[in-house]
């Protein structure tokens, strides 16, 4: 089983697919990223689907034991993925991508995998098992001239495959020898069943046209300062997780990669959080992405607008509203962490915060000049009508706990958050609406959060009213304008949740899961250190005045990307391994955001960026860290 960070992720904007250094494509959903997987392998065993191209093992060499890719790179700034394996026969390179334009893919998404002889001459094996239904419905394959469909109820796949091809069970065989210079094509593409034979693919031209496409969006990047690299690579992800048709997001491409490994934290992401996808759009739309933050935005507003009453926290990636959670059972889970879960049920809570970034997301792209939205800005208003109802009662927090409501601090901060950034936007003129009234909560809220929300005698805030814990959200409040960093209750915020929620190798843990303070959440087992915690650090210590252990630490996170730049949700310490959902979106938005606050912090020049702090925040700091 390839470990999680063995993974590199291809994508077109509506679905995503993840290949392993083995040169296996082993979770592939179509024809959209919440549709039942084709490939399972991730989740269970070769049966459940998987297509493989190596490197012909020796012939004494098992089935499962396929060589070592050597090499392994994206092409450019780019999700074209480039995979190479040294042979005694030679060198071969497999480069795999989905085109990825809503224009480039048209009717039938697809999957082009194309083998390169790069010297020698190498014998090569293909092995594509598609196995729809997350590897319940075995298809009935049929020729189709030079053609293979793969036909299982409402889906097709179609394989135009360059090498002679046979159906072995069920599976799809090829074996040819590429030598220097020898390109040769496969496709993979989807169709509706019922739609008759889609039309012939054209690999090459859809290289050239998907090289192209992400050398577009790349160049509209105006981050100019420091590990550029890296910020460049994290925002392609983000990007990969955007659903084009809508202007959705999802969390992550990925359901049920464990928590804890053997563990049953394990949750299916693949859907549109307000939070996490209004977050991520606000590091997009500092970074120059605005077109983005509008699509976004039009989802937004189709999405909730019309039933403000039944609010949910999260949305299908169209818009949709029944997230049933459920287990798959016939799944024995990815290095047998169980359950396998898809829905997820937190779509039913209370999370108070989502107002706050929500209503910060479109305060932060209007500031960063996305043109006036008079629906949106109603919108705002209509949230905040309904958040002046709710505020006051318990909730389940960011974090989605699964135990009782609790008043969490940060909830109540991030409804501080959104009624200051909506009396900002009546302010401007760009609506209407109770800005006194408004005020008076807005203060109202503070004071009740500093009184009931912090510790004098720990000199911390706490993860709720009268709670003894801490939570890293808290590293948040000076982030967006709460207090200034250099108020006492936040620098010792920072010192406590260092002290008690770091993890031996220094990155953090979101709450406690182990010991005296386990249970808040409600479930069952430990998990790792979260990797958004981890930036959110390294932030608070730049914003704190401590830039060389904020570098110090960012550093260090860097160094946790796997090969090719990508983060899971979390990090084991103890295996030293990335766990959680892959790639996630919190844990790549929250690096760019690291990377820009460092910038700043050294007063590097970084055009195009403009001060995202409030005000508030902005006045606080010494001249030289704002940009
Ligand atoms: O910890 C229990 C919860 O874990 C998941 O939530 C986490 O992922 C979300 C999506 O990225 C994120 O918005 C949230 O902050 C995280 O805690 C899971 O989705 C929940 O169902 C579960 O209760």
């Amino acid at each position: 089983m390839s470990r999680i960070e063995d993974h590199a992720l291809i994508g077109d904007l509506q679905t995503a697919a993840l290949v392993d250094r083995n040169g296996t494509a082993d979770w592939l959903c179509l024809p959209r990223f919440d549709s039942a997987a084709m490939f399972t392998r991730l989740l269970g065993g070769p049966e459940h689907g998987h297509w493989t191209i190596t490197p012909a093992p020796a012939p004494d060499a098992g089935d499962t034991d396929p060589p070592q890719a050597v090499r392994r790179r994206y092409r450019g700034n780019s999700l074209i993925l480039e995979t190479e394996w040294d042979t005694p026969d030679g060198t071969v390179r497999v480069t795999d991508f989905m085109p990825s334009t809503v224009g480039v893919r048209g009717d039938a998404p697809r999957l082009v995998r194309i083998v390169e002889g790069v010297h020698g001459r190498v014998p090569v094996r293909s092995v594509l098992r598609p196995r729809p239904g997350y590897g319940t419905v075995v298809p009935w394959i049929r020729a189709e001239g030079d053609r293979f469909a793969a036909l299982a109820g409402p889906d097709a796949l179609w394989l135009d495959a360059e090498p002679p091809t046979t159906d072995e069970n069920s599976t799809l065989v090829s074996e040819f020898t590429v030598a220097a210079g020898d390109r040769v094509a496969f496709t993979l593409a989807w169709h509706p069943s019922h739609a008759g034979i889609p039309p012939l693919p054209d690999p090459r031209a859809d290289l050239t046209a998907t090289a192209a496409y992400w050398k577009d969006w790349t160049a509209r990047c105006t981050y100019t300062g420091p590990d550029r690299d890296a910020v460049v690579r994290s925002l392609i992800t983000l990007k990969a997780l955007t659903y084009a048709p809508t202007g959705a997001m999802v969390a992550a491409p990925t359901t049920s990669l464990p928590e804890e490994i053997g563990g049953t934290r394990n949750w299916d992401y693949r859907y549109c959080w307000l939070r996490d996808s209004a977050l991520a759009v606000t590091t997009l739309a500092r970074n120059g992405y605005l077109d983005e933050a509008r699509a976004w935005r039009a989802w937004l507003v189709r999405t909730v607008g019309g039933d403000l009453d039944r609010l949910q926290i999260m949305y299908g990636i169209a818009g949709e509203r029944d997230l049933a959670e459920r287990e798959l059972a016939h799944l024995p889970g990815y290095e047998n962490s169980r359950p396998v879960r898809v829905g997820n049920g937190a779509a039913a809570q209370l999370q108070l915060d989502v107002f706050g970034e929500v209503i910060d997301a479109l305060d932060t792209a209007r500031r960063h000049g996305l043109e006036p939205c008079p629906r949106a800005a109603a919108l705002q208003v209509r949230l905040v009508e309904l958040l002046e109802r709710r505020w006051r009662e318990p909730d389940e927090g960011i974090w989605e706990v699964r135990g009782p409501r609790r008043h969490f601090v940060h909830s109540k901060v991030m409804a501080w958050v959104a009624f200051d950034r909506v009396i900002r936007l009546i302010e401007s003129g760009d609506a209407t609406g109770p800005a006194e009234r408004w005020r008076g909560l807005r203060d109202e809220i503070h004071r009740e959060v500093c009184e009931r929300g912090f510790d004098s005698v720990r000199g911390t805030f706490t993860q709720s009213y009268g709670s003894a814990e801490l939570d890293a959200a808290l590293l948040l409040i000076p982030v967006v304008g709460f207090l200034p960093p250099g108020d006492p209750r936040v620098t010792g915020t920072v010192e406590a949740v260092r002290r008690e929620l770091s993890t031996p190798d220094g990155f953090v843990l979101r709450y406690p899961t182990a010991g005296p303070g386990a249970g808040v959440d409600g479930l069952a087992g430990e998990e790792g250190a979260f990797l958004a915690c981890s930036f959110w650090m390294a932030d608070a210590l730049a914003l704190t005045g401590r830039p060389d252990e904020a570098r110090e630490l960012f550093e260090k996170l860097l160094a946790l990307r796997n090969d090719v730049g990508l983060l899971a949700e979390e990090w084991g310490p103890q295996r030293r391994r990335q766990v959680g959902n892959f790639p996630q979106g919190f844990s790549h938005w929250a690096l760019v955001d690291s990377a820009v606050a460092l910038a700043r912090g050294t007063g590097a020049f970084v055009p195009g960026q403009r001060a995202h702090l409030p005000s508030a925040v902005q006045r606080s700091l010494r001249p030289a860290v704002v940009a």
